[in-house]
């Protein structure tokens, strides 16, 4: 038997929650800590899940603006009017639902850090807006005649290109300008390959802590999967594996078969094409034609165990 893994003894660094000891994560900690301590607008570039908003967290804890307020918002997440209003605010009866006046994240921030996550998503007027917000640090909420000043610091983050954006006519060319005065990069979790074993033994002591199943050991052939798979959703996928390994198995090792499916290079059930069925059928029928119907030979030819090849003629009719 397979020694398995017990988890490794690594300090990891602690950005405000954000956890690393890849030493491609701590450098890019430490430029975000420089670029951090000034005024910038910085503008976040990074895939899904890689950690783009505890890195906009960290940027305000790290600047001048610290005690102040921190806003996120997503700008993929919410529709045209909704964003305008949480962003600007607005007016009693500034439009059919303004039942009451509403103070917009702009005012709210005022002095802090404000995060766009997805920013490439936002409408152009409220580009218009922002880009007012940035260049004469005003803005009027909906249905009110009143500028409101605000001085708040821009981080907003992006996994497109807004360049491409600018291109197609969907984003301002001044406005992207304004807010990657900075950019940065976020590397992938592929590309710190050094966090995936320590981040997966974070997530299992927290869910060791709220769970009854007490996890002390990682098989080596899970550790070799989670070192090898390309973990397209990055950190955030790591933590919804991690869950779902310790959910789905028993006792104190985390076994490969508790791996999702995706890990054990198999399709989701859910996710199978309808159809493979289908397919499945058809290479049946097409092989018990050529081999005269002599099922060793199909088993054979699929590689097979013949109580399979009996299992799958059975489900598709064919036996
Ligand atoms: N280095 C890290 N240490 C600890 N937790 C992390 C780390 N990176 C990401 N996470 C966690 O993974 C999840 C995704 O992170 P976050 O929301 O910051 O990513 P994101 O890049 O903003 O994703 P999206 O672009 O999809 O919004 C969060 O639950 C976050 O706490």
């Amino acid at each position: 038997m397979k020694k398995a893994r017990t988890a490794p003894a690594l300090t990891a660094h602690n950005f405000h929650g954000l956890l690393t000891v890849a030493p491609e994560m701590l450098a890019f900690m430490e430029q975000t800590a420089r670029v951090a301590r000034t005024n910038a607008s910085i503008l976040l570039r990074g895939q899904s899940g890689t950690g783009k908003e505890l890195v906009a967290r960290y940027i305000h804890e790290c600047s001048r603006r610290q005690g102040k307020t921190f806003s996120a918002i997503n700008c993929a997440a919410l529709s045209r009017e909704l964003m305008a209003s949480e962003l600007f605010g607005h007016k009693r009866g500034a439009f059919t639902g303004a039942t009451h006046d509403r103070t917009g994240l702009l005012q709210l921030t005022d002095g802090g850090t404000l995060f766009l996550d997805e920013i490439a998503e936002m409408p152009l007027d409220i580009q218009a807006g922002l880009l007012r917000v940035l260049q004469d640090r005003c803005f009027t909420p909906l249905g009110s005649s009143e500028v409101v000043h605000t001085d708040i610091r821009l981080v907003s983050a992006t996994h497109t290109s807004l360049r491409r954006g600018v291109a197609e006519g969907v984003f301002r060319e001044d406005l992207m300008y304004r807010i990657r005065v900075v950019p940065l990069y976020l590397p992938t979790l592929r590309e710190r390959t050094g966090d995936i074993e320590m981040l997966a033994w974070q997530f299992i002591h927290t869910l060791n802590a709220e769970n009854e199943r007490q996890v002390t050991h990682m098989a080596q052939d899970v550790f070799d999967t989670l070192l090898t798979y390309s973990w397209p959703g990055n950190v955030r996928e790591l933590s919804n594996v991690m869950a779902y390994c310790h959910a789905i198995g028993l006792g104190n090792e985390l076994a490969y078969q508790d791996l999702p499916p995706e890990l054990r290079g198999e399709a989701p059930p859910d996710e199978k094409p309808q159809d493979l069925e289908t397919d499945e059928r058809a290479e049946l029928a097409t092989l018990l034609q050529q081999h005269r119907g002599r099922k060793q030979a199909v088993a054979d030819a699929l590689g097979i165990s013949r109580a399979t090849l009996w299992r799958k003629l059975k489900q598709h009719g064919l036996s």
